[in-house]
């Protein structure tokens, strides 16, 4: 019988939450990243590092598990189905902050990639962008349970500087991924970068565009233009696999450690980009770590 349950194939939402959870670790193994939790250390950050970031991934397993099966059974976006993401959203929470002992891992990872695990479960086979569009559709939708945080600090600097966060970065289609991850991602593949150099790309690419609201709220206007032109730079010199490009990277990496400042926006949106890229690769797949 144990043999029997062995052999079992994974049911669609557990494909999806392996891919959810490959794509967090993924992302936090990516070196070197400017300002975040790599390989090499924990960047800007006092309270976080690999190990924690690794036992915080796995911990969201049943989350995205059952937020995919719970669209599987409703099969639409609906208010309900909304509505029940929120409480499994809510709970995948509480989960990671027992892991953590109370520590934000992946706040804005489990709102993303929640949202796209329930959404790809939808549009089985679609494009990434059709799977994006569905996870705004559900996004839009009001959850009346949700606790509003008017302190949260993304909802602060929201507030301050008059940008849009994490919440409008979903109901408009994770538009940092679709017009900017992920075309990045193929692009610098395409020109022969190695998988690492272009995840670095794709980080990048984000980081580029992104109102993140980790760096709003650690290193206020100035962090955030220091950190979107030097993503830029970066990418314009050549992107991660050329020299010169290499040299604005370590540049980048000392500015934002300087200002205290961590992407940690850009790197959840990173993983959403490597999770849409796996379901629906329309690129060389990658071929290995180099
Ligand atoms: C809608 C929610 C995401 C809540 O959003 P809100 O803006 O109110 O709350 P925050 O607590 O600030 O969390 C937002 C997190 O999203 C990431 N993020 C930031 N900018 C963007 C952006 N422009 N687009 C997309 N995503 C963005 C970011 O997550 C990462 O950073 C976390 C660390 O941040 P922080 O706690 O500020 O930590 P530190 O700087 O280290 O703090 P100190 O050391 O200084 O104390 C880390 O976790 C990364 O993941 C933001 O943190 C959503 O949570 C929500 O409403 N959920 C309810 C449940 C639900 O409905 N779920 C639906 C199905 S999933
Ligand atoms: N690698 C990382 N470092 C810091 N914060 C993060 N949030 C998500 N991934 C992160």
């Amino acid at each position: 019988m144990s043999a029997l349950i062995a052999r079992q194939a994974p049911s669609a939402a557990e494909r999806l939450a392996d891919l959810a959870v490959q794509a967090l670790v993924d992302e936090a193994d990516l070196s070197p990243k400017p300002g975040l939790v790599d390989r090499r250390g924990s960047g800007a950050h006092q309270d976080l590092h690999l190990g924690l970031m690794h036992a915080s991934a796995q911990s969201l397993w049943p989350a995205f598990a059952a937020m995919a099966d719970a669209a599987r059974s409703e099969g639409r976006v609906s208010q309900a189905l909304r509505e029940t993401l929120g409480q499994l959203g809510r709970d995948g929470e509480a989960e990671m902050l027992r892991v953590t002992a109370g520590v934000n891992t992946h706040r804005g990872a489990i709102w993303a990639l929640g949202l796209l695990s329930a959404a790809a479960m939808l549009e089985s086979g679609a494009s990434a962008g059709e799977i994006a569009a569905s996870a705004a559709a559900l996004a839009r939708l009001d959850d009346p349970a949700a606790p509003h945080n008017p302190d949260s600090h993304g909802a602060r600097v929201c507030r301050r500087y008059g940008v849009l966060g994490a919440r409008e970065q979903a109901q408009h289609g994770f538009p940092a991924v679709i017009e900017h991850g992920v075309p990045q991602l193929h692009a610098s593949r395409r020109a022969g970068a190695g998988e690492q150099n272009a995840r670095l790309d794709a980080l990048l690419a984000i980081m580029s565009s992104l109102t993140d609201t980790c760096v709003l709220h650690r290193a206020g206007l100035e962090g955030l233009t220091r950190m979107q032109a030097g993503a830029r730079a970066v990418l314009e010199a050549g992107g991660a696999a050329s020299l010169a490009g290499r040299r604005q990277l370590r540049l980048l990496d000392r500015d934002m450690l300087a200002l205290n400042a961590s992407p940690g926006g850009a790197a959840d949106l990173l993983a959403a980009t490597l999770f849409l890229d796996r379901l629906a690769p329309h690129a060389p797949a990658p071929t290995g770590s180099n």
